[in-house]
């Protein structure tokens, strides 16, 4: 039988990609929007050869590959860069996740995603959506932390996003995510077990 498709998201740094690994060492089947977002713009993949048609030769690295931080500095500085992107690699991503979502074969499977809430095609695509929330400081510090980043691009990126009363509207379960690793592990086994007791999604 199709698994069910619970669709797990957050904000930046909110810790989705910790939250998904530990659902994923429980067994449970997941693909990830932002590895999607990389396998689609792959060398010799025609997104990269429209993208360097639009940014330049200067938008790859020596060795061909996208220079993914560069990018990430002009789409967050310039909003219609960013819609350009989006238009273009948006479909790409579906169709990657749909192609993963039909092999997975563990009760429910997981679509992580920073813009669940954001995209109706890809919210479309999930029967309930998990809201992995914590207060945008925290998003900030340990984005910022993991990535060394200036603290105003983390900003910027916010300001592109959903806004966490947006997000939370759309959540029908949260896991507030302000403690430490052990904790969050631990909200994930609890939300397991209710996740196995559903039938296709529903209480
Ligand atoms: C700009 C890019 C090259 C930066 O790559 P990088 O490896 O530095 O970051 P990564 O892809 O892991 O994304 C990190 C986080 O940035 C945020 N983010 C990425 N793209 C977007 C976007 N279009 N809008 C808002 N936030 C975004 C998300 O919180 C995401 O989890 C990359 O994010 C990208 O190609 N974005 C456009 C595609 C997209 O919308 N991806 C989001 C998943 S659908
Ligand atoms: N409860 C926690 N306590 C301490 N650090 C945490 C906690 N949860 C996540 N982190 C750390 O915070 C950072 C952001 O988490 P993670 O990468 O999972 O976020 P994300 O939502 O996937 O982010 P992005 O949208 O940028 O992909 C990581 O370095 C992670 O190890």
């Amino acid at each position: 039988m199709k698994p069910w498709i619970l669709g797990l998201t957050g904000g930046i740094g909110s810790g989705k990609s910790a939250a998904a690994s530990h659902f994923g060492s429980l067994g449970v089947h997941l693909v990830d929007a932002d590895q999607a977002a990389r396998w689609v713009v792959e060398p010799g993949r025609p997104a990269l050869t429209h993208i360097v048609d639009r940014f330049g030769e200067q938008i790859l690295q020596g060795d061909g590959a996208l220079d993914r931080a560069a990018l990430r500095t002009r789409i967050f500085q310039a909003p219609e860069e960013r819609q350009w992107l989006e238009q273009l690699l948006h479909p790409l991503i579906r169709e990657e996740i749909r192609n993963v979502l039909d092999e997975a074969r563990s009760p429910y499977a997981i679509l992580v995603s920073p813009l669940l809430v954001e995209s109706a095609a890809q919210r479309q695509m999930s029967q309930r959506v998990l809201v992995v929330d914590v207060p945008e400081q925290v998003q900030i510090e340990r984005t910022v932390q993991r990535d060394q980043v200036p603290e105003e691009q983390v900003r910027a990126i916010l300001q592109a996003q959903a806004s966490r009363e947006e997000r939370l509207r759309h959540a029908h379960d949260v896991l507030v995510n302000d403690r430490d690793l052990a904790w969050l592990q631990r909200e994930v086994e609890r939300l397991h077990e209710f996740y196995l007791s559903l039938q296709g999604g529903q209480s």
